[in-house]
């Protein structure tokens, strides 16, 4: 069994658990109910290069990255040095997340947020949408392709955006022919958590113009920003290298100020 499926096997658990506690119709009213979603997509392509700036505890590669004790200050903190989106991971067995910091955060930051799981049904983008989120992930590789075009689908006709996450070439063909039109590569392989920072070269080059491309994972420090704006990134989704940070505040601003100047890689 690899990481994904055991990730996956707790998600299914955990949400059985949920749905039991609260009915579909609740969490649909929530949904209806939430203040209307900000635009993550428009967000995302105001000239430069954006960052996504992650709450990440823990992960199943590196175990316990940061406490993180207050995910609203630290959100706080990402918005205040520049961060265009702020992603929020609610997975709790591995990245020890939960649906509670979703609410702090919102309840913190003006700015769209992300929702970061191992999504699988509809009840679970209710569930995004109903606690404030405005863009939520779909990973291909855990995703048959029925689903995930249905999920996009959902996901978009309740305002959010999707950002449809791919590791080959392969997935990004589906994540096309599922109507994406935000893209994240991944540079990590949850199957076997390796990281190929290489992956995205490979693929954004063979994504349309107007899609807009997301580099995941791996992104240590502007270099590497540069290195992804230089081979077509839109914008960088970065968790460790911010939540270990002195102040992460000024990393995500090191990050952006980088960005704001794409077209001229500096030498290394
Ligand atoms: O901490 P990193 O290497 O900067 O990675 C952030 C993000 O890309 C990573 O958390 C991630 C990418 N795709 C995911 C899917 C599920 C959980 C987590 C992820």
């Amino acid at each position: 069994m690899s990481v994904l499926d055991e990730i996956i096997a707790g998600v299914q658990e955990d949400l059985l658990v949920r749905q039991e506690q609260t009915p579909l119709e609740a969490v649909r009213d929530a949904a209806q109910a939430a203040k209307a979603p900000y635009d993550a997509y428009t967000a995302l392509r105001t000239g430069g290069v954006g960052v996504i700036a992650e709450v990440k505890r823990s992960s199943p590669s590196k175990g316990s990255l940061a406490d993180i004790p207050d995910p609203a200050a630290l959100a706080s903190e990402y918005a205040a040095g520049g961060a265009s989106v702020i992603s929020v991971l609610t997975e709790r067995h591995f990245f020890k997340g939960s649906l509670e910091d979703l609410d702090n955060v919102r309840a913190c930051v003006d700015i769209p947020i992300l929702r970061k799981d191992f999504i699988l049904t509809p009840y679970q983008v209710l569930e995004a949408r109903a606690h404030g989120a405005d863009m939520v992930l779909l990973i291909a590789a855990a995703l048959e392709q029925d689903a995930l075009e249905a999920l996009r689908e959902r996901i978009e006709s309740l305002g959010m955006t999707a950002l449809v996450e791919v590791h080959t070439e392969e997935e990004a063909d589906r994540a096309l022919a599922a109507g994406a039109k935000v893209i994240g590569v991944n540079a990590r392989n949850l199957k076997t958590l390796q990281v190929d920072r290489s992956v995205f070269e490979r693929i954004a080059p063979g994504l349309p113009r107007d899609v807009v491309k997301i580099a995941e994972s791996g992104v240590r420090d502007a270099r590497d920003l540069i290195r992804y704006a230089s081979v077509g990134a839109d914008a960088v989704l970065v968790g460790e290298g911010l939540v270990t940070k002195k102040s992460p505040r000024e990393a995500v601003s090191d990050l952006v100020t980088a960005g704001s100047h794409p077209a001229t890689p500096r030498p290394a």
